[in-house]
């Protein structure tokens, strides 16, 4: 072996620093935090001072708002064992596939061929889970129910259509109602031929998604049907992401039981149904009990009279509202819910793809009463709202129809009733109707026939006090007129009907239009000539004593303007849609819009709102009159002069008698201006023709020139352009 002599030169590789591995970290590090610390010294800090007091206070109150937002109480699940199978809901438009999704979930999950989806669907997904498919209904009615008692919402959507109205009238829905896991799917994929066109709709679907919930919100695709079904692949992935899928609790529901019936039974006795086919019978519900514990009521004692009650309110509110103050039952526990003497309409009538939902309440929720809720109507609904037109309003568990008043808070405290609902702007609505808590979602909707012409959401509102009647005012204007006037002191009539009104109104500030200011004092006495008509009869009502800071005019028109209370009607009207069959139509209240277009009636119209052309005649004012002394003592400069005499003579003037021969000059002189006038007439119109004609041959040499130019520019622009052809062409070969 050769050993390397010392004096021979060693050929080493070069160093190379390493890039990767711990101590390149360790270097990354140092070099970071060196290149920190230079930027720290030639950090500023007055550069990010406050520069205004407003800013930053307005600064601070915003970290104050945010802290505090983050500082909410959790929602904690309180629900102890086993939980309830959670509620699937499948929504989408019709035929875009909901029934197949269910039934290839269901095969996935069972290894079961399902034949029909009719109601509610239990199956076991796992060891800690259950699961419940529901397909939701496709009227309004449905999707109100199904957005409360969903825990999971699968949004169908057809992608070769596009988003359709339901997709957005459901997710409203949900938002109002407590917002549940949402997820998106899309079918009909198959039916893109061009890749590249899926691959955008995919995109552009999916980003209308996400704005519409949230950034990344999740969206399944199902590319297409294999034998008439779902690809395996895909429903697995579904199923997959619903297993694992984490809930939280809502708070409507956390604090109200409810049941999602899935079985409905008529055990009403078979004689009885003989002998009367349409007589109340006896039915069961069974379902899970869901959201709390069905309490232990203290009326349990009572339970006769509880179960009339409960009888009584299954009438009036149907399977909305249920009172359920029977043993408390667990939430999760199957129940057997038995209900007598419910109209026989609902057990002809039951679908079970309308699935019944029993709601519980609690105390305070049982009676009707005053809301005020903070309304604002949905900017995809065509029309404004009109006060005490009836809309339909989905408000905890319960549906009625019910006839608000929208009002709006003055910067004074003042609740002011408004006719319409404002424009991009919240009001408030107080309407009459069973009791729902503060922070409680409300949806309306004018009607729930299924056109879907038209988005049918109407307006969406929260709930800020209940059982309590805030007073609403109205502005009003009574107008009157003086009968009689005294100095500063008139009789006012037809401002008010009558002296018990004139008591109400004492010291109330009028005004008259041309703003003389007073006030009502009193009703007017007999003494100060508010005589009776007839001798003997009683002095007249209603005419108004009143004082003024000036005199004022019998032309005048007095006014005094007022604040008068509304009353909300206390009226509400529950839907009664599970005693009908399905596909009628619920009617409720009408309109008075809707009354006028079905009898044809014209809308009043009050001649005195009309507005009439203003006619101003031109005013005629008499000649300043200045008495004679006066006149006398006036320095000459401002004495009237020359005004014309009044009534005075036309001068004669005296005839002129001409001698013979001034009469022969004058004569003669008038012939030769006639001549002279004749002359020029002739003169003026050969000039008129000759520059008329002098004009048009100019205006045609004009058009000749400027064609001649238009050409010459054409040629030179054409020349021109070729040589830069030219040049580029040689310019690219070279
Ligand atoms: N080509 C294709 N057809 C589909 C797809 N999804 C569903 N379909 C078909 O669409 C039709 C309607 O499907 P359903 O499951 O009955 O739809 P649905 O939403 O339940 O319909 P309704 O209950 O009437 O509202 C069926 O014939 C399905 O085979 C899909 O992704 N691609």
């Amino acid at each position: 072996m050769a050993v390397p002599s010392s004096s021979q030169e060693q050929s080493h590789k070069s160093h190379r620093s390493r890039q990767a591995g711990p101590s390149a970290e360790k270097k990354d590090q140092t070099k970071k935090r060196k290149r920190d610390a230079s930027q720290e010294k030639t950090h500023n800090p007055k550069a990010f001072a406050f520069n205004s007091s407003t800013k930053a206070k307005r600064l601070q109150s915003r970290a104050t708002e945010k802290e505090q937002r983050r500082l909410h109480v959790p929602t904690i699940d309180r629900t102890i064992g086993e939980p309830a199978p959670y509620v699937i809901v499948v929504h989408g438009p019709p035929k875009v596939g909901k029934s197949l999704l269910i039934k290839s979930l269901v095969k996935h999950y069972t290894k079961h061929n399902l034949t029909e989806v009719r109601g509610p669907i239990t199956i076991v997904s796992g060891k800690q889970r259950r699961l419940q498919f529901v397909e939701c209904p496709n009227d309004v009615n449905g999707m109100l129910d199904a957005a409360k008692y969903a825990d999971v919402a699968l949004l169908l959507i057809d992608g070769s259509y596009g988003f359709e109205m339901e997709t957005f009238e459901f997710l409203n829905i949900l938002q109002v109602h407590g917002f549940p896991k949402v997820m998106g799917v899309l079918t009909h994929l198959d039916e893109f031929k061009d890749v590249k066109k899926l691959r955008k709709t995919k995109q552009r679907l999916k980003h209308r998604f996400w704005t519409e919930i949230y950034d990344g919100a999740k969206l399944f695709y199902l590319s297409g049907l294999i034998n008439g079904r779902y690809a395996k692949r895909e429903v697995h992935n579904l199923a997959r992401f619903i297993s694992v899928m984490k809930f939280h609790p809502l708070s409507w529901r956390a604090a109200h039981p409810y049941v999602l019936v899935d079985r409905f039974e008529d055990v009403t006795p078979p004689e009885k149904v003989h002998m009367d086919k349409k007589c109340d019978r006896n039915i069961i519900l069974y379902g899970y009990v869901r959201g709390c514990n069905i309490k232990k009521g203290t009326k349990l004692k009572e339970e006769v009279e509880i179960r009339k009650q409960r009888n009584i309110d299954e009438l009036k509110d149907l399977d909305e509202l249920t009172r359920l103050e029977i043993e408390g039952f667990r939430t999760g526990t199957y129940l057997r819910l038995e209900v007598h003497d419910v109209p026989y309409e609902m057990v002809q009538n039951f679908d079970p793809c309308h699935p019944v939902l029993v709601g519980g309440i609690s105390l305070g929720e049982e009676n009707a009463g005053y809301m005020q809720a903070r309304l604002k109507r949905h900017r995809w609904h065509r029309k404004v709202l009109k006060t005490r037109d009836p809309i339909i309003v989905s408000v905890g568990w319960r549906r009625y129809q019910t006839t608000p008043i929208y009002a709006i808070e003055d910067i004074n405290g003042r609740h002011r009733m408004l006719k319409y609902t404002p424009e991009h702007m919240h009001c408030l609505a107080m309407f009459w109707g069973p009791l729902a808590p503060p922070n409680t979602g409300v949806v309306a909707v004018q009607s729930v026939a299924n056109n879907q012409a038209a988005f049918r959401i109407t307006a969406t509102a929260v709930v800020l006090e209940f059982n309590h009647a805030t007073k609403i005012v109205k502005k009003i204007k009574l107008v009157g007129t003086p009968c009689k006037i005294f100095k500063k002191t008139a009789l006012i009539k037809d401002m008010f009907t009558s002296n018990l009104e004139i008591a109400r109104f004492e010291g109330a500030a009028i005004r008259t239009v041309s703003g003389i200011r007073g006030q009502v004092k009193k009703a007017a006495k007999e003494e100060l000539g508010n005589k009776p008509q007839r001798k003997g009869g009683q002095a007249r009502e209603g005419i108004a004593r009143c004082t003024f800071e000036d005199r004022i005019l019998m032309s005048d028109i007095v006014f005094l303007r007022a604040w008068t209370q509304v009353e909300v009607p206390r009226f509400f009207n529950p839907l009664t849609t599970a005693l009908q069959p399905r596909d009628h139509i619920w009617q409720g209240m009408k309109t008075v819009a809707e009354l006028r277009r079905e009898h044809n009636l014209p809308i009043p119209v009050n001649k005195d709102s009309l507005y009439k052309p203003i006619e101003r005649k031109p005013r005629k004012f008499n000649p300043t009159v200045i008495p004679k002394a006066l006149q006398a003592a006036l320095p000459f400069g401002t004495k009237p002069k020359d005004l014309p005499r009044k009534n005075k003579k036309p001068e004669k003037i005296p005839a002129v008698i001409l001698e013979p021969g001034e009469r022969k000059a004058r004569a003669l002189l008038t012939q030769i201006q006639l001549l002279k006038n004749a002359k020029m007439k002739k003169k003026k119109e050969t000039e008129n023709k000759k520059r008329i004609a002098h004009e048009k041959v100019k205006a045609k040499e004009e058009l000749i020139s400027k064609k001649r130019q238009r050409e010459e520019r054409k040629g030179r622009y054409r020349e021109e352009d070729k040589a830069k052809k030219r040049t580029i062409r040689r310019n690219a070969e070279s």
